[in-house]
């Protein structure tokens, strides 16, 4: 989306009640999810997930929130690489790598930071007793991203970084007969490296067809595609949203928890950006009110309706009913 897409769609305005609040207020805000760079907040953010009328889940503001400002920031639950940028950002937090001596590197992978490597250590072990060589050519024949988050989803639980029911609070995306079928190739292949690398059977018990299928359906539908826009948190909002469509191409994949509950809406009153990294930031596009739904835009919003109806509908499986879809805009 173009600078001037954001400014010409910021003047639209969407408002979906919700058919109530849920009971637990800042329910998923939790400490590893909320801010911790220098301009986040110090108590929880200013939002709560309740239910909408046909929308499911969504994100309200808790208080006023004025254009541009910070709501929360995210670390994501699982972060991975591109397979073509595995040489030119960090293996755990995705930080471009600019030089030889910013690296660290640990059996074939490269790190931003002596703390980047420590963190990445547990699931790396796990990754590097087993031989991908195959999975990795299914993954990079079919230019397939998913099937890799969830090969190191899977090294995280077995390292013990993660529980295997991490994501099952995300929706699932309805697969076809057909997409089932595709995936069950990928499963073959994960499942084969584990076993060739004689993994303890109770190390892998959780990794069923059935599990792999479900963390692909979550992920469908949750995973954010990282583009590093490179920017500082002082700069224009609207520069950096726009870079970040400009920016040279994904540095990778990942998935949150927070996040994950921000509808669509063809006119976002709310927008992700990463900066250097897999920490995402939640900005607001312009005031938002009390009680008012955050809405964040999965696609290029510069698209007209019938184009954006189809990708939301193929991609994501939903007919968005935000108020400019509504207008036929
Ligand atoms: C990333 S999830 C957002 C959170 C989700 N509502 C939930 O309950 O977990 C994306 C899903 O939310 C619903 N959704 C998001 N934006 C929507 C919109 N504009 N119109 C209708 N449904 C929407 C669709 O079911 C979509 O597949």
């Amino acid at each position: 989306m173009s600078r001037f897409a954001l400014v010409r769609y910021s003047r639209y305005f969407s408002r979906l009640n919700p058919l109530h609040y849920l009971n637990k207020p800042l329910l998923f805000s939790s400490s590893s999810d909320s801010g911790r760079d220098s301009e986040s907040q110090t108590g929880p953010p200013p939002i709560r997930v309740g239910l909408t009328e046909s929308a499911g889940r969504a994100v309200f503001a808790t208080r006023r929130i004025g254009a541009g400002d910070l709501i929360h920031t995210a670390k994501p639950v699982v972060a991975c690489p591109s397979l073509l940028k595995f040489d030119s950002v960090c293996y755990l937090c995705l930080k471009k790598l600019m030089g030889s001596s910013d690296k660290f590197e640990d059996r074939g992978v490269s790190y931003c930071s002596q703390e980047c490597l420590e963190n990445a250590k547990g699931f790396h072990d796990v990754e590097t007793r087993a031989d991908w060589s195959s999975f990795s050519d299914y993954c990079r024949t079919h230019n397939f991203k998913y099937p890799l988050i969830v090969k190191r989803l899977c090294c995280m639980i077995i390292s013990g970084a993660l529980s295997v029911d991490c994501l099952d609070i995300l929706q699932p995306a309805a697969l076809s007969a057909e997409m089932i079928k595709k995936i069950e190739d990928g499963y073959g292949l994960l499942w084969n490296a584990f076993r060739k690398a004689n993994f303890k059977d109770e190390d892998v018990a959780f990794l069923t067809k059935q599990w792999y299928t479900g963390m692909l359906a979550r992920i469908r539908i949750n995973a954010f595609r990282i583009d590093l826009v490179g920017g500082s948190c002082g700069e224009d909002l609207l520069s950096l949203a726009a870079a970040s469509v400009e920016s040279e191409g994904a540095v990778g994949h990942a998935v949150y928890m927070l996040p994950s509950f921000y509808n669509h809406d063809c006119d976002p009153n709310a927008h992700i950006i990463w900066l250097e990294n897999a920490d995402a930031r939640l900005n607001t596009l312009r005031d938002v009110e009390e009680g008012e739904e955050l809405r964040i835009c999965y696609i290029d919003a510069s698209m007209g309706y019938e184009a954006r109806q189809t990708i939301l509908s193929q991609g994501f499986g939903f007919c968005c009913n935000c108020a400019r879809c509504e207008s036929r805009d």
